[in-house]
């Protein structure tokens, strides 16, 4: 009998990762696969050679492919992944292409509006897209996406427990909101924030993402530290309304990112609440916030201003009701978060194209 590499690959595809929760052909692990007669060879990639569960993969690796070929002799070789070469060593996370950081100087802004938006713009576009609402001052993601008062489940994992993150829209979603009461939270300090951030990433079941948007409390805190601790992100979009005085806070959250140890890329920036055209008048527009705010910051952070966002009721409304704009057909509204996911999708490629990749950062306490 001859063995196809494909119903092997197909077999191991049901053997799970302990680090990621997700399987080890999407982590990409599996290596070398190769027939020789009876036998199938292949190498299994691991973070760590002393990894624990190592017998328990191996068991697993073998129990899969003798499923489907009972007499096949199978050797499965475990290496460490290198560190340094073109592989990235495994991680939690490297089965998730893009980590975008949504922040913002103030707060009110539409940040959470804005990410949402961005995240169901991305996957109309075709992406694999998960949304993270670290937001602890109003995680409000939960009620724009219909999800609030809902828990996620946790599944063990090699005797680890992992959360599955919830679903809108056909999307994986995380919140703070989730996990504490909104009033508790606002009073957690640095260990437990930081505990909080890398469990959305380490102990989170994501699927294989394009995109993973991270939406961030305003300003520049603990939060915004233990993410670039935790994970390389790709790069940040700034959300601002065209006023002087959240420009001025914008620019201290760009600082933030563009610090020589933190090295974050800006993406580009959205103004929100742009202009107000009444229904009755739809050729007018009222700059109740000022003008040029948003191409002032893009300007200031050497990025593209990634769209202008009016202010339009039904927006408001529509985040209210748990089904966001872009999901909706509003004039003037649905067409500008279009065209802002477009842009940071091209942005993003941009970015990935001229520069490496993001480092974790380590700072010295
Ligand atoms: N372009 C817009 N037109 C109309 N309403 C908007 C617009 N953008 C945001 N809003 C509304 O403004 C309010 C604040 O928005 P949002 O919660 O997105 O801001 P935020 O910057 O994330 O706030 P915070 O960080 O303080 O939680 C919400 O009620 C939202 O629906």
């Amino acid at each position: 009998m001859s063995f196809d590499k494909s119903v092997i690959v197909k077999a191991l595809s049901k053997v799970i990762d302990p680090n990621s929760g997700q399987d080890i052909i999407t982590m990409s692990m599996v290596r070398d696969l190769e027939i020789d007669g009876n036998n199938i060879n292949f190498s299994l990639e691991l973070p760590a050679l002393e990894s624990k569960n190592k017998a328990d993969l191996n068991f697993a690796c073998l129990q899969a492919v003798q499923e489907v070929y009972p007499s096949a002799e199978v050797n499965v070789h475990m290496i460490a992944a290198a560190p340094g070469l073109q592989q990235q060593p495994k991680s939690p996370t490297s089965h998730i292409r893009n980590i975008i950081a949504v922040a913002s100087g103030k707060g009110g802004v539409g940040k959470s509006t804005i990410s949402v938006n961005l995240a169901l713009g991305l996957k109309q576009l075709g992406a694999k897209v998960g949304l993270i609402d670290a937001d602890l001052y109003g995680p409000s993601i939960p009620t724009m996406l219909g999800l609030q008062g809902q828990r996620p489940q946790v599944k063990q994992v090699y005797d680890q427990p992992k959360i599955i993150p919830l679903e809108a829209y056909g999307m994986p979603v995380m919140s703070i909101g989730f996990i504490i009461e909104p009033e508790q939270a606002v009073v957690l300090r640095g260990p437990r924030l930081s505990g909080i951030i890398k469990q959305f990433f380490n102990d989170t079941i994501w699927p294989e993402l394009d995109y993973l948007v991270v939406d961030l409390p305003p300003g520049t805190g603990d939060i915004q530290l233990s993410l670039v601790q935790t994970v390389p992100v790709t790069g940040a979009v700034l959300v601002t309304t065209p006023q002087e005085v959240a420009i001025a806070d914008a620019i201290k959250a760009m600082n933030m990112f563009l610090l020589p140890s933190v090295n974050v890329p800006i993406l580009g920036v959205v103004e929100n609440m742009s202009w107000f055209t009444p229904a009755e008048l739809p050729e007018n527009k009222y700059y109740l916030f000022g003008e040029g705010g948003g191409k002032r910051l893009a300007k200031a952070s050497n990025s593209a201003l990634l769209g202008q966002v009016p202010i339009v009721q039904h927006i408001r409304e529509a985040g209210d009701e748990g089904q966001p704009a872009i999901l909706r057909d509003i004039p003037q509204a649905t067409a500008a978060l279009q065209e802002v996911a477009r842009n940071a999708a091209r942005q993003v490629a941009v970015r990935n194209e001229t520069k490496g990749p993001t480092q974790i950062v380590k700072l010295n306490n």
